[in-house]
């Protein structure tokens, strides 16, 4: 299993420079990478890196995506006079070229396939480049918004090319639309494209209407392309959960992509003049995360936009520490998407419903929506400008540093029945060496009050004891082999530290019924994913999925986990996170391995996970997850059952008036 994380970076990229007067052009500056490369060495993250070199791309590395004819026109730029540059410049959009840019450009596209060598080779897991000039406006024959060569578009030919990636997903999360990478694959079913950008109904550069959520690719590539318009500005973090929850993450586990690259632009944080979005650079931490246990972790971020030194560092920071393994804390009060959001989810979930068996329910759009398309194209004639934006100057808005991370020094205990090995790498806990008599008492006192199952308690001690290194962030997360999982549940809930349970979401998968003394105690959200349709009430915090094939459904169960278990624990927000199988399950080892990596994003990593003790065979791949392995890929899931999508479709509707983070469609008004 490949292990570490590259870091591509060279100064020689911060080797040119706007020469000229160009409003549109003197955002993108030298220092975008310095302050990016220096802030990852002053948190000593560079160094848990593994430093790989740049290079030059080659002509034909380049001749994957852009023509001849650019190629050699631009060639010609070291040569050229100022006067020359300016003229040769004029031809393009917001853009400017510098005697040494084609130098830096060859460099952009080389780290960028370094990068791609090293993830694919296994020689690391994934990894950034820090690369400038960015490249996901630039065209087959065209330097466009700063970019001259398509970094990210001639890494995802070069995959496919050399190491015969059959499927390439590339998540754009830059606030511009990457059109260049649009226009490369829109008719290639084998390119996933993913974008989300400040749009206002195309008001906003590059102002082109194939930017709206109805370019869905064409031809064979056909609901290849996805596009999320932001319609106004002031984005927070709860919209773009909502997006990757609703639109983005359900179409990627369904597509299986063999590799993963992320156009990493940062101008989406806030504070950026460009973006002027509101979501935190924190939030980037939990956006790689839900990316990394697909293609088997192979992630690549090659950096895009980000004209705020401050929030550009901090979001850098983000994306690597998480890349590295750190838990990273929830952004706070984690709300809903706004009405604007909504509408763009929902459009865009409308456009791609025929192309994606996970979309198919979506309702249809209401009346408004459809008729406000047509009037939005009519208003274009009149060029209304955006409601007027924040008073404040970029630089003038201020937001806290994202929170410091806990790095527990163990990463997983486990706490298993005398006998059964101890998976590698991970920590055998005993009560033996931890807590006093009192818990030994209280577990009596609850437990035994006749019978002295020395077995039974000594397990459940071991439980406590690991629980409470937990609390005190010595271990990370834990796995437990039990004799009965209910009563190990309920001597959890009843025993762990308070600091731990005072909010448990509680994941229990597979039949079984769970003590409804859990479920009762106001500290619990219950998610309880089975065959069998809800028993007990349904209510905001006990939350039953039926999945009629049972957990062995993969295409079910994951949908579930991406569309309402994910969404659900982000806005509780848990200290920690209970995930049970129950006995006899059925679930597959691959799908529960992607569980339990997708969970570490809750609770700073805090995961318990309870598995019956005869499920011994599950206990190393459950390990290996928790020690933050990426979870095997699923390969093309299965057809959704119809009745469970609906089922599915239904309960979002029915809790989204308590878990506002459910929401993904606008509901025809009352
Ligand atoms: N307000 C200046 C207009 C800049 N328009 C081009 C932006 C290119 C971003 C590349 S990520
Ligand atoms: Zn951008």
């Amino acid at each position: 299993m490949a292990a570490g994380t590259a870091l591509l970076y060279d100064e020689e990229m911060t080797k040119y420079k706007l020469l000229w007067v160009d409003p549109a052009c003197k955002i993108e500056v030298p220092e975008r990478l310095t302050v990016s490369h220096e802030a990852l060495v002053r948190t000593g993250l560079a160094a848990r890196c593994v430093s790989i070199a740049v290079r030059e791309a080659t002509d034909e590395e380049i001749l994957l995506v852009h023509s001849e004819e650019y190629l050699e026109a631009v060639k010609k730029t070291p040569y050229m006079t100022l006067e020359d540059l300016m003229a040769f410049t004029q031809q393009y959009g917001d853009v400017y070229f510098h005697p040494n840019i084609y130098h830096c450009a060859k460099l952009a596209v080389g780290a960028t396939l370094q990068l791609v060598d090293s993830v694919m080779t296994g020689r690391v897991r994934n990894g950034i480049a820090l690369v400038r000039p960015p490249g996901h406006h630039s065209q087959k024959s065209a330097a466009s918004g700063f970019c001259i060569f398509n970094n990210v578009a001639i890494g995802a030919r070069y995959a496919m090319q050399k190491y015969g990636a059959k499927r390439v997903l590339i998540v754009d999360w830059d606030v511009h639309h990457g059109q260049g990478v649009q226009y490369c694959f829109e008719d290639d079913p084998n390119v996933l494209y993913f974008s989300w950008h400040r749009y206002e109904h195309q008001n906003f550069w590059p102002n082109l209407r194939e930017s709206d959520y109805d370019s869905v690719g064409k031809e064979k590539g056909a609901g290849f392309n996805i596009n999320v318009p932001w319609n106004k500005v002031g984005m927070e973090n709860s919209d773009y959960l909502a997006v990757f929850f609703h639109v983005l993450l359900p179409v990627a586990y369904e597509f299986c992509p063999d590799l993963v690259l992320v156009s990493a632009g940062f101008d989406s944080a806030i504070g950026d003049p460009e973006g002027k979005m509101c979501a935190t650079p924190d939030i980037f931490a939990h956006l790689t995360h839900l990316l990394m246990n697909l293609a088997g972790g192979k992630l690549c971020a090659v950096l895009e936009g980000g004209y705020n030194l401050t929030s550009l560092a901090q979001s850098v920071c983000q994306t690597v520490q998480t890349l590295l393994g750190d838990p990273a804390p929830l952004p706070a009060d984690l709300g809903g998407p706004c009405e604007s959001v909504l509408k763009s989810i929902h459009c865009v979930r409308s456009a791609h419903k025929q192309y994606w068996s996970c979309l198919k329910y979506t309702a249809d759009l209401p009346a408004s929506e459809l008729s406000a398309k047509s009037l939005k194209v009519a208003e274009q004639k009149t060029g209304n400008e955006p409601e007027a934006q924040e008073q404040r100057s970029p630089e003038e808005i201020v937001w806290p540093e994202p929170p410091k991370r806990l790095c527990p020094p163990v990463r997983t205990a486990v706490a298993l029945p005398e006998g059964v090995a101890c998976p590698d790498a991970c920590k055998r806990c005993s009560s033996a060496e931890a807590p006093s008599s009192l818990v030994l008492n209280r577990i009596r006192g609850d437990f035994f009050k006749e019978s002295e199952d020395k077995v039974t308690l000594t397990a459940l001690c071991d439980l406590i004891a690991l629980l409470e290194r937990m609390a005190k962030n010595e271990v990370r997360n834990g796995l437990a082999l039990v004799q009965d999982v209910s009563m190990a549940m309920v001597c959890v809930m009843q025993h762990a530290p308070t600091s731990l349970t005072n909010r448990v979401l509680l994941v229990c998968v597979g039949d079984g019924c769970v003590p409804t003394r859990i479920t009762e105690d106001g500290k619990t959200l219950l998610v309880h994913i089975s065959s069998t349709e809800a028993q007990g009430q349904k209510s905001k915090h006990c939350v039953p999925v039926c999945l009629r094939k049972g957990c062995s459904d993969v295409a079910g169960f994951m949908q579930a986990v991406l569309g309402l278990l994910l969404p659900l624990g982000y806005e509780y927000n848990p200290g920690l996170v209970l995930l049970v199988r129950m006995p006899g399950s059925g679930v597959c080892e691959s799908v529960w391995q992607q569980l339990a990596g997708l969970l570490q994003g809750l609770a700073q990593g805090h995961t318990l996970v309870l598995m019956q003790e005869n499920e011994t065979a599950s206990a190393g791949p459950t390990a290996s997850a928790l020690l933050g392995s990426p979870a095997p890929m699923l390969g093309l899931l299965g057809n959704l059952l119809s009745e469970d999508l609906e089922a599915l479709e239904t309960l979002r509707n029915t809790l989204q008036a308590d878990w506002k983070l459910l929401q993904h469609q606008k509901v025809e008004e009352a």
